[in-house]
């Protein structure tokens, strides 16, 4: 399957076998989603190619055929409802059970609670979905997916399901997983993380370049085997990600006082110049708001943001950036960048004026600039500078909407999620452009699911839980022991 002059997949054969877990492995647009799209029936492979479920053959893009063989996806996207509830959702898709034209709650209720308990889940089926962590909500998606009303099920594709999930998170919805395959579904499961590969896959299928460069049973791997496979070289994974760290200046730039928005409570946090500081917690901890409420992108409830000494005004993200500040948020397909547009306009978004000759912009000078820093962080295909942002794999726009933030050199620099959905060899690349970043005199502070991350990459880790900063962990202190006790410590 080709787009234009990208050979997206190419003479790709695998086999899920009922039952079991099949990892799907590759680096960033080596054609992982694509084969995805082409199973759910929103892709048309060239000819040539057949997919068979359960012996049957699928009827290319056609996502009602792929559903009837029993083919069913959980996207990164879930596609719940928050405002019902859990058992409503389970239905949302596969009709609810009615009589004379109403709804069979006490059926719907007990057959929501087999649904849940055929994937581990100790839910109530009541309880509105708004509150439940994204663990449990993927593991939700997943119950859902595996409904018997919804038909027989051969084939449950999970799409990077882990992608932003905290260490205890995961091995919940691991958990989860297994209890899919159980059911007698063959799992199909997306991931960047070689750990859950061991932990949960008997298969692994590596793609690269749109081709699969090896399928092993999982007992006959080896880490090191499988990080061959999948760059093709050598890599020294410990060294791509645990580097020596300048130190940081004497002078704070970011002054973060007492800040408070929605579960985050109270944050206070000094960040000096070339200083990169980490904040850790579990979903729930106040993690997940407490960079959005420095930039203003959500208004907080109390508290006052400093720059070099100047109060930012209180969710006024424009004042931000012109003080100096950059956002990157953890959701880049709804904040992050906008995918419409092409990847050289989203890099230059932020700061126009060096391109801007009245009355028009210098497109020629933005696809130059924009090829520089493709190269700088790899992004791939290198020529795409002109594709919609949409039309890069995940982790590609991840690249883009990161250096769209190192163009602008911020004197703070705010991370959400950094790594979300890179390959591993990407991932040491853009540690290197953060420290760079710290080296040059910016300000770094990185929120992140991944305490390996925040580990290697920071000077200090501030962790969080219940709303407040509980640790605050640097030199022989600092360690991913350390930063999960004090994470998952007895609330107080
Ligand atoms: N709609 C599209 N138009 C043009 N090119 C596309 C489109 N969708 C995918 N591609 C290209 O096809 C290749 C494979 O992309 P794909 O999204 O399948 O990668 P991936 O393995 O899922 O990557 P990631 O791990 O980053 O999500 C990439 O080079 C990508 O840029």
């Amino acid at each position: 399957m080709a787009f234009g002059p990208t050979v997206a997949l190419d003479d790709v054969a695998l086999t899920v076998e009922r039952g079991q877990v099949h990892a799907l492995l590759g680096e960033n647009g080596s054609g992982k989603s694509t084969l995805i799209k082409i199973l759910a029936g929103y892709h048309r492979p060239d000819p040539g190619g057949r997919v068979l479920v359960a012996g049957r053959a699928l009827s290319f893009g056609n996502p009602v055929n792929a559903a009837s063989l029993g083919c069913r996806f959980v996207h990164q996207d879930l596609g719940l409802v928050d405002t019902l509830s859990v058992a409503e959702n389970l239905f949302l898709t596969s009709g609810f059970p009615a009589r004379w034209g109403t709804i069979r709650w006490a059926r719907l209720l007990r057959a929501a609670r087999d649904d849940l308990a055929r994937v581990g889940l100790d839910l109530d089926p009541r309880q509105p979905v708004a509150g439940l962590s994204p663990a449990v909500r993927t593991g939700l998606a997943v119950a859902r997916a595996l409904r018997p009303g919804a038909g027989n099920v051969a084939l449950l594709v999970l799409d990077e399901p882990t992608a932003t999930l905290p260490d205890d998170e995961v091995r919940q919805l691991l958990a989860t997983v297994r209890a899919a395959a159980a059911t007698g579904a063959g799992v199909l499961y997306v991931t960047h993380h070689l750990d859950e590969v061991f932990d949960i896959a008997d298969v692994a299928t590596v793609l690269r370049d749109g081709r699969v460069v090896a399928s092993s049973a999982v007992p006959d791997l080896t880490r090191t085997r499988l990080v061959n496979q999948l760059l093709g070289s050598e890599l020294d994974e410990a060294h791509a990600s645990s580097q020596a760290l300048p130190p940081p200046r004497a002078n704070a730039v970011l002054r973060v006082h007492d800040l408070a928005a929605g579960q985050l409570r109270s944050l206070s946090l000094q960040v000096r110049a070339g200083e990169l500081v980490g904040i850790a917690g579990l979903t729930g901890s106040g993690r997940e708001s407490a960079l959005a409420a420095v930039f203003g992108a959500v208004h907080p409830e109390g508290g006052d943001v400093l720059v070099d000494s100047t109060p930012l005004r209180p969710g006024h993200p424009r004042r931000a950036i012109d003080a100096g500040v950059a956002y990157l948020p953890a959701d880049r397909k709804a904040h992050g960048g906008i995918m419409s547009l092409p990847a050289a306009a989203n890099l230059t978004l932020p700061d126009l004026r060096a391109l801007w000759r009245p009355p028009m912009l210098r497109l020629g000078a933005e696809r130059v600039e924009a090829r520089s820093w493709f190269s700088r962080l790899d992004v791939r295909p290198a020529g795409a500078v002109h594709l919609p942002l949409a039309a890069l794999s995940g982790g590609n726009q991840q690249k883009v909407l990161l250096a769209k933030w190192l163009r602008c050199r911020p004197r703070v620099l705010l991370l959400d999620e950094p790594t979300q959905g890179v390959d591993i060899g990407a991932k040491a690349q853009i540690h290197q452009r953060i420290v760079a970043a710290a080296d040059d005199g910016a300000a770094v502070v990185v929120s992140s699911a991944d305490v390996d991350e925040l580990v290697a990459l920071c000077h200090r880790v501030v962790v969080l839980r219940g709303g407040h900063a509980v640790a605050d962990l640097s030199g022989p202190a600092l360690s991913v022991p350390a930063v999960n006790r004090a994470a998952l410590a007895a609330e107080r």
